[in-house]
């Protein structure tokens, strides 16, 4: 059978803006939480969950940064780094997220602790941040584009915590608000880097399977998080 024709960059990258369909933007845990149907127990537990996934952010990039051999890309790389964990000017949006989980009632101990990770939103992040360790680098890079999507799902949150949840506290929305512009960024540099990567036309098909496997990741979490809060099915701990 004759190779099937690449897709033109325009092509491909609708392709990839397809994938959004999955995006854990759709996953009822997301819809209650933008409708204003979670109780406080339930977004504190996203909150904290969620916190693990911004915890390691950092350490998959610093994968990607150590398996590219390429100056330019590590240069761009880095700042994805410095944002999340912040440098002399700048708290960083791991200490932004620390902020939202205390105006919604967590402490910091308990976020840095772990203590409310669920195991299925460990596994699904781990599952990540070892994809970027083992992969070559422009997979992982591409598997960090489902940041396509996550404009609507932050402003969406900026838009329900003060309609919905008045009883979180100040500086919670600080974490999105700076995200809108740093994933457009993020994205367009990613995007460079996967049409550049992937080629032909077999290529790009491995494309969307990788973005498939990190939309699995994220809808993952919030399967755990949904069997544990919403439905409240809970393994016995003896
Ligand atoms: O709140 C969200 O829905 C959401 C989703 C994602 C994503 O799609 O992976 C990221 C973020 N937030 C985010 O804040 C962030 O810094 C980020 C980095 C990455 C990545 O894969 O490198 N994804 C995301």
């Amino acid at each position: 059978m004759a190779e099937q024709q690449p897709w033109s960059e325009e092509e491909f990258i609708e392709q990839l803006r397809h994938k959004g369909g999955g995006y854990h933007f759709h996953h009822p845990f997301e819809v209650m939480l933008r409708e204003g149907k979670l109780d406080p127990d339930q977004l504190r537990g996203w909150v904290a969950n969620r916190f693990y996934y911004q915890k390691c952010i950092p350490i998959k990039d610093a994968n990607v940064m150590a398996n590219t051999p390429d100056r330019a890309v590590r240069r761009e790389w880095i700042i994805r780094i410095l944002e999340q964990d912040g440098h002399e000017d700048y708290a960083g949006g791991n200490e932004a997220w620390i902020c939202m989980g205390e105006a919604c009632g967590l402490t910091r101990q308990e976020l840095l602790d772990e203590v409310h990770v669920l195991p299925g939103v460990r596994f699904a992040v781990d599952a990540y941040v070892n994809f970027a360790r083992r992969q070559p680098w422009q997979e992982a890079v591409c598997s960090s584009l489902t940041e396509l999507f996550a404009p609507d799902a932050h402003q969406a949150r900026i838009d329900a915590f003060p309609k919905h949840y008045q009883w979180i506290g100040e500086g919670a929305l600080d974490y999105f608000q700076s995200r809108l512009t740093q994933a457009r960024r993020d994205v367009d540099h990613g995007l460079r880097v996967t049409v550049e990567y992937f080629r032909t036309r077999e290529q790009q098909e491995r494309a969307l399977n990788i973005l498939q496997f990190k939309l699995d990741v994220l809808w993952t979490m919030l399967d755990a998080m949904y069997l544990h809060y919403v439905l409240k099915e809970r393994q016995p701990r003896v």
